[in-house]
């Protein structure tokens, strides 16, 4: 039976979700994602649209996104081929948290997903070529709703690994926050 947990981390909401693979002579199996488990945990998730996104070149950054308004979306994060340093930050109005980011690194293989909360905002850099990520996403698609971060506002310091390259026409004019950005509601 394949393993499947729930480890929080320091944003409120935001988890990582372990799902060891069984592996027999034939290969491995493993359980990706789990209604019912991520229900019993007090984390519910149900699926309205899968993404998959491929990164041809290491260092590309993708991001800094989310979805707010009347369709809030948390997604669900598996990285199914090289290796992620994925980065989460906490938009909600009022959080304890409020601007506050966490990075995970994902990597193919090593039985785990990455579970972010609505109400915050997401991105990654590619830590190898051909970085593939798996979304699950709980909110159909909106984009009159999507919102963006710049990845490079002095006000987050995200402290990327690797020099920024690649970034999308869209991502590279995201505005920088100033103080009347109060957080979004969810
Ligand atoms: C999200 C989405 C996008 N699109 C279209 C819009 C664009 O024409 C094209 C690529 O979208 P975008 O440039 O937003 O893709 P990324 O920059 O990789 O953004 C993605 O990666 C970052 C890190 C995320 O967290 C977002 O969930 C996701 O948008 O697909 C759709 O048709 N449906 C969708 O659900």
């Amino acid at each position: 039976m394949s393993q499947y947990r729930l480890h929080p981390l320091p944003l409120p909401g935001l988890a990582r979700i372990e799902h060891r693979r069984v592996e027999d002579a034939r290969g491995a199996f493993s359980r990706l994602y789990c209604e019912d488990s991520l229900e019993r945990f007090g984390a519910p998730f149900h699926i309205r649209q899968i993404n998959r996104s491929l990164t041809r070149q290491r260092g590309s950054v993708r991001g800094l996104h989310y979805q707010a308004g009347p369709q809030p979306e948390s997604k669900y994060i598996t990285c199914l081929q090289g290796e992620v340093w994925d980065v989460v930050v906490d938009l909600r109005a009022g959080s304890p948290t409020f601007l506050h980011w966490h990075a995970e690194r994902l990597k193919a293989g090593q039985g785990s997903s990455l579970l972010v909360p609505a109400g915050c905002a997401h991105g990654f850099q590619a830590l190898s070529d051909d970085a593939e990520l798996l979304y699950l996403h709980s909110a159909d698609y909106a984009p009159e709703h999507e919102g963006g971060l710049s990845v490079l506002d002095p006000r987050l310091a995200i402290a990327w690994p690797l020099p920024v390259i690649n970034l999308s026409a869209r991502d590279e004019q995201h505005p920088w926050l100033d103080d009347r950005f109060t957080g979004v509601t969810v």
